[in-house]
């Protein structure tokens, strides 16, 4: 498969490296000084980009008929444009705001605790993020997933970074040097605490995860999840 990547940092050098494994070939390295986005001999574009440059990544590939996986976190507040842009030019897209086999069945533990919760009373719950120091949105995407997820199945009605009010959950986002990130949910009462954390000890699998996501949409049209690609839940 020919990939093209909208993004070539960290995450870009990732996947590159895993899809030359997976015998793929690179068709674009774009980086904040590339000017014209060619894709031509392109069957899949990846975006691992920035914030600000997701949303006009996205749209050059569906503009160009080219299927596109975006990994980029903090810009979903634009989620439904894209997904109507998507539909309006019968075109590919998937979101994930993690790519990691390990994250996707932590999704699917966390969504199940958090109905399992909402059951019970006495219990305040909190997440904590933890990434590198290089990381530019706050909290993590992963973080904000975990928290819809939490949101959907209980009375919280909304996230916080800030202190929480009873309906709300508070996020606390750490940034350490080298971290790759760390997510960590608790449900604390006057009588226990009950933790569940997902740690990533590099990037590979974030990388592998989008490949694989690649791989599965190239041929395919509409919008799709992980929970598509990996069929699980
Ligand atoms: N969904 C997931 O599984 C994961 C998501 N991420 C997210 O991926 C994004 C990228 O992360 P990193 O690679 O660590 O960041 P990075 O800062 O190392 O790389 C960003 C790259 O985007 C490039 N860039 C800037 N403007 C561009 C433009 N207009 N078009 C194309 N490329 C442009 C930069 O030159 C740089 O190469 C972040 O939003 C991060 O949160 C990171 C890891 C996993
Ligand atoms: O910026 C990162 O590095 C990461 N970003 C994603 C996020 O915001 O959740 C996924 C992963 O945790 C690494």
């Amino acid at each position: 498969m020919r990939i093209a990547l909208l993004g070539y940092g960290r995450m870009g050098k990732s996947i590159e490296s895993i899809a030359l494994e997976r015998h793929h070939t690179i068709t674009l390295k774009a980086t904040s000084n590339t000017t014209v986005f060619d894709f031509s001999n392109t069957d899949v574009a990846i975006d691992f980009s920035l914030p600000s440059t997701a949303i006009s990544n996205i749209k050059k590939a569906l503009d160009a008929g080219i299927p596109i996986i975006s990994g980029t976190t903090g810009w979903l507040e634009d989620y439904d444009t894209i997904v109507d842009y998507c539909s309006s030019k019968n075109g590919t897209f998937l979101y994930a705001s993690n790519f990691s086999l390990g994250v996707n069945i932590f999704f699917e533990i966390n969504n199940k605790l958090s109905q399992l919760m909402a059951k019970v009373d006495g219990y305040t719950t909190q997440i904590e993020e933890i990434h590198h120091t290089k990381k530019l949105d706050a909290p993590s995407g992963t973080a904000i997933t975990l928290a819809e997820q939490i949101i959907g199945n209980s009375d919280y009605k909304n996230w916080t970074l800030g202190e929480a009010q009873k309906d709300e959950i508070h996020i606390e986002a750490k940034r350490i040097p080298e971290v790759p990130g760390t997510h960590e949910i608790t449900y604390n009462s006057k009588i226990d605490s009950i933790n569940i954390k997902h740690t990533a000890h590099n990037r590979q699998g974030f990388a592998l995860g989008a490949v694989i996501a690649a791989e599965w949409i190239a041929n395919k049209k509409g919008v799709f999840t992980m929970r598509d690609v990996l069929n699980i839940g």
